[in-house]
């Protein structure tokens, strides 16, 4: 089907005299403003991963807490090591054996050793470790050991090269101080962050946490995947690619999949997701038909907004707060056409997720790109169109075309393209604005 562009006449662009369409930048303000990183919390430290530290992060003691081995051997004294060779080892009385997590230590005095493992604690007297390798492993062999023979009572263990003073010793203190900051306020807590917390004794932290998204899609029509589709119906997928992108975004998703358009049934619904959410994203209903009960029922929140934006695709939206309270909790009404309402996923919701977070990157990064193909777009709105672009030779392709139902398309694409308000024509091989959708 051939489509047109460049017109006001399509259901996309039709605009009467003195209705006034929003810009995209204009929108997103408003959609950001009074938004705000959420009150920091303490966590367990694995519901934390992926969360911004809300406080600096001070060790409370040394790490590691004490000299200990970092070789399976026998903990020496150096004196008694000295002129030791293969020919003519050191020949020590064992006097223990230490191993990781032992509480009491025996002594080594002058000629003796104590079996140690890697970890355990140094034990007093000695100053270094000779690995079992540089030992006959107390076989009584003389020969290079690769283990440990078990211990016996009145073991002898034959060293067979010097060992140097603190030789195989993890000191106390090496890795971390008692006092020193190991996190600073901000820093995103990962694997090894969260590593860190645990080595110093941390049970819990103090993060900004995820921000719980319900995401919720209307219309009647829509049936679960997997379930029977009857005439006329289709399966929902919004709620799928929204409660995605709110996770991939650093959000806790709800997925409420479809919700008939029947506006007591959504008003139940709402009211049954308000306690879980710190923000609620539907798709559907915001156009002008006349089943759109999403607009229907949040005309009843007089926090709510609905309104059309400069753009293609994604004009028509809604946006506010609904709820008890002074603020009550964010809103965002995304159109329900699939791709309509990634887009405004993108460039309205992941913002307001990421400012929630606290994150420093609000916005998806863009980049300028050689575009490869002519692209064409409606006057007076900003269109993103769907594109594949590669970094290494900084060109971007444009991918199917622009109306808002072609979900094989978006899946095939990495990036929008962006077309500004007054374009209505880009030839191949121009540069445009391109934003990036991959993490
Ligand atoms: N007379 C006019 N008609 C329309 C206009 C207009 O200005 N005048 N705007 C068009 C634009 S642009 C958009 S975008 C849509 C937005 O419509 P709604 O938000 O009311 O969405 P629905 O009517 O509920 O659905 C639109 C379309 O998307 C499909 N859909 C809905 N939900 C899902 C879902 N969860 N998964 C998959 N697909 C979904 C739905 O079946 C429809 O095909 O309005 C235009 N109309
Ligand atoms: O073009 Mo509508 O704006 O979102 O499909």
């Amino acid at each position: 089907m051939t489509e047109q562009h460049g017109v006001a006449a399509d259901a996309c662009g039709a605009q009467a005299p003195g209705d006034r369409h929003w810009t995209v930048d204009e929108h997103l303000a408003d959609v950001l403003s009074g938004v705000a990183p959420l009150p920091a919390i303490e966590l367990q430290l694995l519901d934390a991963q992926g969360c911004r530290l809300a406080e600096d992060v001070v060790a409370g003691g040394d790490l590691p807490a004490f000299d200990n081995s970092s070789m399976d051997g026998y903990a020496v004294r150096t004196t008694d090591t000295v002129g030791a060779t293969a020919r003519y080892p050191s020949v020590l009385t064992v006097v223990g054996e230490i191993a990781a997590g032992a509480g009491e230590l025996p002594k080594v005095g002058p000629g003796q050793a104590a079996r140690i493992m890697t970890g355990a604690p140094m034990p007093p007297g000695a100053e270094a470790v000779a690995p079992v390798e540089w030992t006959d492993g107390g076989s009584g062999s003389g020969q290079a050991a690769d283990t440990m023979a078990p211990p016996v009572a009145g073991e002898e263990v034959r060293v067979r090269q010097e060992v140097a003073a603190g030789a195989h010793i993890r000191r106390r203190g090496s890795d971390i101080r008692a006092g020193e900051t190991v996190l600073t306020a901000d820093t995103r807590l990962g694997p090894t962050q969260l590593g860190l917390l645990a080595a110093i004794g941390r049970g819990t932290v103090r993060v900004r946490p995820r921000p719980r998204v319900v995401v919720l899609s209307t219309g009647s029509e829509l049936v679960q995947p997997g379930e029977p589709v009857g005439p006329g119906q289709i399966s929902d997928s919004n709620s799928f690619t929204l409660t995605a992108a709110a996770q991939q975004a650093g959000a806790i998703a709800y997925r409420v999949g479809g919700v008939p358009d029947d506006a007591a049934v959504l008003r139940g619904v709402l009211e049954d997701q308000l306690g879980r959410a710190d923000l609620i994203v539907t798709s559907g209903g915001v156009s002008v038909g006349a089943y759109d009960v999403v607009k229907e029922v949040f005309a009843d929140y007089a926090g709510m907004d609905f309104r059309k934006l400069k753009m293609q695709p994604g004009k028509p939206q809604g946006f506010g707060r609904i709820g008890d309270g002074a603020a009550g909790i964010p809103l965002l009404a995304l159109p329900g056409n699939p791709v309509s309402a990634y887009i405004s996923f993108e460039l309205f919701v992941r913002p307001v997720i990421r400012t929630m977070l606290g994150a420093p990157d609000v916005h998806r990064p863009r980049v300028r790109a050689l575009c490869t193909g002519a692209l064409r777009s409606p006057v007076g709105r900003r269109q993103f169109l769907r594109g594949w672009y590669t970094a290494a030779d900084g060109r971007v392709e444009p991918v199917g075309g622009e109306s808002s139902h072609l979900v094989g398309a978006l899946a095939r694409s990495n990036c929008l393209i962006v077309v500004p308000e007054e374009t209505v024509a880009v030839p191949a091989g121009e540069r445009v604005e391109v934003v990036l959708l991959t993490d």
